[in-house]
């Protein structure tokens, strides 16, 4: 297993062009949130404003949509119940990502359903939390796409099929290559399952233990992939990005809040740009 380290930052993170507007830096759909889990999609879309995506669409359920806009006036909202405007979204994005906060219900699972239909093979899909949870229970196949996997491991086990405790880098990369997607397996030390190789996160701290942290990542690789050209790289990138910016911010703090991960990332990747 190959080990991560600093330089896949000074890799992926590029200066940017003096001649560039929004529109070269991707357009991210971010699809979840529902009445209870509103804080999950808000989490995820300040990720991926913060990481430096160039248009940002978040689409929830409406009782979220105030307190969306108050955190972060730079997304826009749209309803997620509404299956044309849904659709449409989806089919121009750059990136998609799906399930922080989504649920499992009737409700969830339609909404699932129409944005599994409508990407394309040239986006990068980015499937999270109660979407994976949702593909597991009721055996729903993999959208259009480069798909990427972001499980913590009992949604992996849900997945894959393999208890927490077989969970191998063998047993975890025969199930991967079934896929043919990227799996993000999130743990102390997350390993990275590319296709080609797997890689090992060696740096993050238990002050990341706390609810909205995976959201986070989701919508930092939801940023990163919508700018930087190879989305595996860009990926490996943002994993590491998560954990380096919360081991500093660890230094001084117990608990490290998912939000002060994405507001520093500006700062972050000003450092690492070349
Ligand atoms: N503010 C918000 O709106 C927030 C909304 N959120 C949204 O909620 C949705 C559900 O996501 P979820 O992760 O909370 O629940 P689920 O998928 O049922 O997994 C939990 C079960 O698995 C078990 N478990 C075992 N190992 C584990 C591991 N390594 N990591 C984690 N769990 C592990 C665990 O064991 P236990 O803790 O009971 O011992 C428990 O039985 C999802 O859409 C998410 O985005 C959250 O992000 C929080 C903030
Ligand atoms: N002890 C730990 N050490 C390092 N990273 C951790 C630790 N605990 C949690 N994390 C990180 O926090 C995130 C948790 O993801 P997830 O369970 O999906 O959170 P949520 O769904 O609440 O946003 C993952 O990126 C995981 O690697
Ligand atoms: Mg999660």
């Amino acid at each position: 297993m190959k080990q991560l380290d600093e330089t896949i930052l000074t890799n992926v993170i590029k200066r940017r062009p003096e001649d560039s507007f929004k529109g070269n830096f991707g357009k991210v759909v971010l699809i979840g949130g529902n009445a209870n889990f509103g804080g999950a999609i808000i989490m995820a879309a300040t990720a991926t404003v913060y990481a430096g995506a160039g248009l940002v669409t978040t689409a929830t359920d409406t009782a979220n949509s105030t307190s969306l806009h108050a955190q972060l006036p730079e997304t826009m909202f749209v309803n997620y119940y509404d299956k044309v405007q849904l659709s449409h979204l989806v089919s121009e994005a750059t990136v998609v990502v799906v399930g922080p906060g989504l649920g499992d219900d009737f409700h969830s699972q339609e909404v699932l359903a129409k944005v599994f239909a409508n990407t394309n093979s040239d986006q990068t899909v980015v499937i999270d939390g109660s979407a994976i949870t949702m593909m597991a229970h009721n055996k729903i196949e993999q959208p259009a796409g480069n798909i990427i996997f972001t499980p913590h491991q009992m949604e992996w086990q849900r997945l894959s099929g393999i208890a927490i405790a077989e969970q191998s880098p063998a047993a975890n990369q025969k199930v991967q290559q079934q896929l043919g997607a990227t799996v993000v397996l999130k743990k102390h030390h997350t390993e990275i399952y590319t296709g080609s190789d797997t890689y090992q996160l060696t740096i993050g701290t238990p002050a990341q233990a706390t609810g909205g942290m995976g959201d986070t990542l989701a919508g930092i690789i939801g940023g990163f992939t919508a700018q930087f050209a190879d989305p595996t790289q860009a990926t490996l990138a943002a994993v590491y990005a998560h954990s380096a910016i919360a081991e500093q911010l660890a230094q001084t703090q117990y608990v490290v809040l998912p939000h002060q991960i994405s507001r520093a990332l500006p700062i972050f990747m000003k450092k690492y740009e070349n």
